[in-house]
């Protein structure tokens, strides 16, 4: 009955992680795609990299693009200290669906807004619909050629503050061009880029940490 690759990785996490376990429901997501079939989670050796640098930042007010399975959701909020807030946004329902369960069964249900719609539609609506002063910290993952613009549309709402820190996967593979062209030319972004590799696989990936100068 699981027809969709979510689904059945949902599946896995139910069967194999232990409830209210982030670690486990990350582990079981890993091993799941490393093994049976591949998913576009941002993985374990970019995710250490996450890891990282959402610990240096001690963010407060979190913001993620594209939640997709909700994996870099878990790992990032099972970082976080009571109290934050954490927005993921995802247009597609079932994704959204498969999503608010697999954060749920990692416990994390109550730190976690999954906002369902388009980042195009959703970013203007977050100061006065979601009661959001600035954000400290926001992890891009959407669709590829949307980081840019959506980045911009997060200056033009006011939404960086100085230090606000935006994370983006992918900036090698699939890549991000524009993205990358823009945050480190346009003047506004303190930029390093982490070498790691692409999810579940051999080949050469990076994130990009741009770090808005108010
Ligand atoms: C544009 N506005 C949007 N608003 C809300 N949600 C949006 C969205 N765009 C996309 N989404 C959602 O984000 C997710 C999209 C992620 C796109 N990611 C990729 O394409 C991707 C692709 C690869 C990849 C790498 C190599 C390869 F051979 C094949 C694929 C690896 C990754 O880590 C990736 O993140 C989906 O859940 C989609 O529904
Ligand atoms: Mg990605």
């Amino acid at each position: 009955l699981c027809q969709t690759k979510e689904q059945r990785i949902l599946d896995f996490v139910l069967k194999n992680a232990v409830r209210g376990d982030p670690q486990s429901v990350i582990d079981n997501i890993d091993k799941y795609c490393s093994q049976r079939e591949w998913s576009m989670n941002v993985g374990n050796e970019k995710g250490i990299i996450l890891d990282n640098v959402v610990k240096e930042s001690n963010p407060s007010t979190i913001l993620e693009l594209g939640t997709y399975c909700g994996y870099s959701a878990v790992r990032i909020c099972r970082l976080l200290k009571p109290g934050v807030r954490f927005f993921t946004v995802e247009f597609n329902p079932a994704y959204a669906a498969v999503a608010k369960q697999i954060i749920e069964f990692a416990g994390l249900i109550d730190k976690v807004q999954v906002l369902e719609g388009s980042t195009g539609d959703i970013i203007p609506q977050l100061k006065k619909k979601y009661e959001v002063d600035t954000l400290d910290f926001v992890f891009v993952d959407h669709w590829k050629d949307k980081y840019k613009p959506d980045t911009q549309l997060l200056e033009k709402c006011n939404l960086l503050r100085k230090g606000s820190v935006v994370l983006a996967d992918n900036v090698i593979v699939p890549g991000a061009p524009d993205f990358l062209e823009y945050v480190r030319n346009c003047g506004k972004y303190d930029c390093t880029n982490f070498p790691s590799f692409l999810e579940y696989m051999d080949e050469k990936d990076a994130l990009e940490k741009a770090v808005f100068r108010g």
